[in-house]
Formats: C-alpha cells, sequence, structure tokens
C-alpha cells in the first residue's frame, strides 16, 4: 500500500539518501538534546531563543515560502502565473482574517494557532512515516488520524505538562501583544489536575496507538520501530528540553526538513537529484526558490511589528511577534499541505 501513498514512487537510493540525509539528522540532534537536559543542564532565555529566530532565515520560515509552487507541482502541472497568484490570494485572505481574530480575540486566536499546529505537525510527519519510513502498518483511515493526533500532540501538548509555568508565559508573550491580563479564563488549563487528566488520556492514545501499529506490522518490524521509537524520543525530548528551545530545534529539524524533502520530490530535476543520492544538490535548489518569498515574509514581520498595539521590549516579546506571523502565515500553508495530502493519496 505505501507504494501508492507518497504520490512518488522512491527507490532505495532515494530512501537512502533521505534517511541519511533527512531522518539521521533529527534524530542524532534530538538525542544530544535530551542527554545534558535529562542529567539537567539549565541554559539562559536567549540561547533558548537561537533556532526559533534562526528559523526564520533557515528551514522553518522558507519551508512554506515555496507554497506557491508546491500547488501545481504536486498536480503534476508547472507552475503558471494564475496558479501561483490563487495561493497568494489564499494567504491574503486567510492571514489577514486570522490576524484580525489575534486583534478581536487573542485567546481564541492563541488557541487555534496551538490546535492549529497540532494538526498541521501531525500531518507533516504522517506523510514522513509513509514515505520516508514506509510505516505499512497505518493501514486505515483511523491510524492516520491517530498517527496526526499523536504526533501534533507531541510537541503541542507535552510541553504543557511537563512545563506549565513555560507555556503559560509563551502564551501571555503573544496575547499580551494584544490585549493586558487576557490569560485569565485560561488558569484552568495550567492546573496539576488538568494536565493530569490530559496526561492520562494522551497516554493511553499514545499506547493505543503504537499497540494498533504492531499488531497490524508485517513481518518486517522496521518501519513500526522507527514510529515507535521517534514517538517516544520526541516524548523524552519535549518532556526534558525547555520548550522554547525545543519547539525551535523540533520546527527546524524535523517539521521543515521532512516537509522541504517532500517539495523537492515533486519536480523532476530535484526529484533525479535525491534519486541518485544528491540530496543536498536538491536542497540547494530549493534555497534559491524559497528565497524571496523568505525574504517578503521577513518584510510582513517588520509591518507586523509596527500594527501590533502593545509593543513589547524584550525577547521574549520579540519572538512572540514573530510567532503571530507564523500563525498568520500557517492558516493558508495547511490549506495548501492538506491539499497537497489530498493529491498524493496520504488518506487513501
Ligand atoms: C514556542 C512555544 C510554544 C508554541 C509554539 C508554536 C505554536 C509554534 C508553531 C509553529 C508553526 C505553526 C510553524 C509552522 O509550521 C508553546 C507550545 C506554547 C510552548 C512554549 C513554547
Ligand atoms: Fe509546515
Amino acid at each position: 500500500m505505501s507504494e501508492s501513498v507518497p504520490g512518488v514512487d522512491l527507490t532505495a537510493g532515494a530512501r537512502d539518501a533521505i534517511a541519511s540525509g533527512v531522518l539521521w539528522p533529527g534524530w542524532l540532534v534530538t538525542v544530544a538534546l535530551v542527554v545534558p537536559f535529562l542529567l539537567g543542564a539549565s541554559v539562559p532565555l536567549w540561547v533558548q531563543a537561537v533556532p526559533l529566530a534562526v528559523s526564520a532565515l533557515v528551514l522553518g520560515l522558507p519551508h512554506g515560502a515555496v507554497d506557491h509552487l508546491a500547488l501545481p507541482r504536486v498536480r503534476g502541472r508547472r507552475p503558471t502565473w494564475r496558479a501561483m497568484g490563487a495561493v497568494g490570494l489564499l494567504y491574503l485572505v486567510c492571514g489577514l482574517a486570522y490576524g484580525v481574530v489575534w486583534y478581536v480575540a487573542p485567546v481564541v486566536a492563541f488557541a487555534g494557532f496551538i490546535l492549529l499546529t497540532w494538526f498541521h505537525w501531525g500531518q507533516g510527519d504522517l506523510y514522513a512515516l509513509l514515505a520516508f519510513a514506509r510505516v505499512e502498518a497505518l493501514e486505515s483511515r483511523l491510524q492516520r488520524a491517530l498517527a496526526v493526533v499523536v504526533r501534533g500532540g507531541l510537541p503541542m501538548l507535552v510541553p504543557l505538562l511537563a512545563f506549565p509555568d513555560w507555556y503559560r508565559r509563551v502564551a501571555l508573550a503573544l496575547t499580551s501583544l494584544f490585549e493586558a491580563d487576557s490569560l485569565a479564563g485560561l488558569t484552568w488549563l495550567f492546573r496539576v489536575e488538568t494536565r493530569l487528566a490530559l496526561g492520562a488520556a494522551y497516554g493511553l492514545l499514545i499506547a493505543g496507538y503504537l499497540a494498533l501499529g504492531y499488531v497490524r506490522t508485517g513481518s518486517d518490524r522496521t518501519p513500526w520501530l522507527i514510529d515507535a521509537g521517534e514517538t517516544l524520543l520526541l516524548a523524552v525530548y519535549f518532556a526534558v528540553v525547555p520548550p522554547l528551545l525545543a519547539i525551535g530545534v523540533y520546527f527546524c529539524v524535523w517539521h521543515s526538513l521532512r516537509h522541504i524533502v517532500r517539495l523537492v520530490l515533486l519536480p523532476r530535476r530535484t526529484r533525479d537529484a535525491v534519486r541518485t543520492g544528491r540530496l543536498w544538490s536538491a536542497l540547494g535548489r530549493f534555497a534559491v526558490e524559497a528565497t524571496p518569498l523568505t525574504l517578503a515574509a521577513l518584510a510582513l514581520l517588520g509591518g507586523l511589528w509596527l500594527f501590533v498595539p502593545r509593543r513589547p521590549g524584550d525577547v521574549l516579546g520579540l519572538l512572540a511577534v514573530y510567532l503571530v506571523l507564523i500563525a498568520m502565515l500557517t492558516l493558508p500553508h495547511v490549506a495548501v499541505v492538506t491539499w497537497m495530502d489530498r493529491e498524493q493519496a496520504v488518506w487513501g
């Protein structure tokens, strides 16, 4: 079944290149961060903020900067001005509408951002599991939906369970750009009872998901082991690494890197490069294509800064403005990626 899933039939050479150039780096970076923090390391806020700041130029923001090319390409067409314009319009309408929500109801906008990211990062990992790790055990829609909920919950829910104060600080940094004392209605979410209940439900979900995958796995257990190993590794990672740092690194080396490889597999030229093991050449080509709109997004960041009613003066506040921009760009981006999922038969 997995041959029909990713929309491109990956040769063994391509899969090797992706494993060594994409999967392994993500695993290694994650382990490299888990170890010191398990041993009790602590780092100052500005250091924790570095990966998220870097994501504005490398991997993070660029991963969405070719959405105008991705949509025609996933349908096997060359990008035309019309198709690119349609994606531009989608960004304009969705981004602006969501911007208005941030203005008038920042807490709703923040909650929406968490749920949107939960779905989006889950859907990104689902594609990677099917296409790169060939997890054939994810055969039913139910299992794929569970994969999205489980994978997306790792970055979005585990930090709430393990670092509620950080979570609240970041939530406050975002919402208070628009309204003071905005989080008062959310105190229940950070309470220990709430977190215990959420943690128990989520733990059961992970157990059920992995058990179902195990039962459905054929004789080759490697793909399931990759899924289970990644899931448990990320659960520990988000439970011990301070969330700003953990999310900044995850955004770059898991979500964005995996999505970028998905993108370079679409046009013939870069797909052939990946197939023959020249991953870096394909990534170089991507970097060129992603540069103009990455720069445009950075210009929008400047614009958003001017529009924010309560301008911050600290590192967290600066990151908060960047995260609100990401939120506004993510809504149309998710629409594009969901369309890609449809075209590439990710849901069967
Ligand atoms: C930074 C941070 C948080 C939120 C990060 C989010 C929501 C990032 C979304 C990024 C996206 C959508 C990127 C595009 O693909 C939490 C969870 C509140 C915990 C504290 C640290
Ligand atoms: Fe994305």
